[in-house]
């Protein structure tokens, strides 16, 4: 049994805190689960540069797309691409955007308007490409393999099963079904369920994998989470100690070592798995707010920033992912 999980907060100048968690929970060998949680524990005091958004009042009332009807909070509409996504709000003033496509969530805002995560400017919303931004799954895949880059779950279109309100908070739960398409990567009956949840001073996620076939399977998997960031102030504390597989310079053929610094900033170009990480990580997003990881079950962690690769866009953006690989 394994019992991985994540959680990220993030502390403005004033005493401000977000915090993100992921757990992985694996029920048999058939089936294994993973929340991860984003919590602001006091969204009053959240300090940013940018302006307070307006506060949303009471609760958003019951929304009906369709035959479908959403708990309050909870509503769908048409995003970039004109593909589907949730829109979760709480009464409490946080937000969050999910397309279906990827089950990914591309934007999570906290009360004072400020958005945590970032979605690349090179992201294509065409039901045909991963969006590259916000947090996308890799499953069954981490990385390259046999199958697509981080597997086909971010490549693939989810359904909604469930909404409901938690604590008066609304929450979103997802579900991707092998098809046609992923058993010609993959061949095994499966369920995921992702559930997304914006509590008043949180978003919390849960994916829940489930063997549905009647022969064993094994995956790896990762949250890529994209924190917007600026890079040259970003600093990433509780590695030190951790075994790492560094995929610079060759991908294919990663260095291990070991973690020897107390904070690994972003002079150039990262990208390196950590094994064996902690059950809390700091994240300095360079923008004046500390996010905390705190992991329980996610066994691995990665780091990513491909610097000059992306020129446009690698200062704004760093990757802590939390992953299982
Ligand atoms: O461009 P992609 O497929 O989203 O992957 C981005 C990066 O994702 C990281 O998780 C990997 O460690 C990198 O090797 C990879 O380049």
């Amino acid at each position: 049994m394994l019992a991985p999980s994540l959680l990220l907060r993030a502390l403005g100048k004033a005493p401000p805190s977000t915090e993100v968690s992921a757990p992985l929970l694996p029920r048999s060998q058939a089936e294994m689960a993973a929340p991860c949680a984003l919590t602001l524990p006091s969204p009053l005091s959240v300090s940013s540069s940018s302006p307070r958004r307006s506060r949303r009042s009471g609760v958003v009332a019951m929304a009906s797309v369709g035959q479908k009807v959403y708990a309050p909070g909870v509503a769908v509409s048409e995003g970039n691409g004109g593909l589907p996504k949730i829109d979760i709000k709480s009464p409490h003033g946080s937000e969050a955007e999910i397309y279906l496509f990827g089950a990914c969530v591309t934007s999570w805002k906290v009360p004072n308007g400020k958005d945590l995560l970032f979605v690349r400017p090179d992201a294509v919303f065409n039901g045909q490409k991963p969006i590259s931004g916000g947090i996308p799954h890799c499953f069954p895949q981490f990385g390259p393999g046999p199958m697509q880059q981080h597997g086909f779950a971010r490549n693939m279109n989810w359904s909604i099963t469930d909404s409901e309100v938690i604590e008066g908070d609304p929450a979103v739960t997802l579900e991707l079904k092998d098809d046609s398409y992923s058993r010609s990567m993959w061949d095994f009956s499966f369920q995921a369920l992702y559930k997304v949840a914006l509590h008043s001073t949180s978003l919390s996620t849960t994916l829940k994998i489930t063997n549905t076939d009647d022969k064993p399977f094994s995956f790896n998997s990762a949250l890529h989470s994209y924190i917007r960031a600026s890079i040259s102030g970003v600093s990433v504390k509780g590695l030190k100690g951790c075994k790492t597989l560094n995929k610079d310079p060759d991908p294919t053929n990663p260095l291990e070592g070991k973690e020897e610094r107390e904070e690994v900033t972003f002079p150039g170009f990262v990208d390196c798995v950590y094994l064996g990480a902690p059950s809390e990580l700091t994240l300095d997003n360079g923008l004046g707010d500390k996010i905390v990881i705190s992991n329980a079950n996610w066994s691995d962690a990665v780091l990513w920033n491909p610097h000059l690769q992306m020129e446009a866009c690698y200062k704004d953006f760093v990757c802590v992912e939390n992953a299982k690989v």
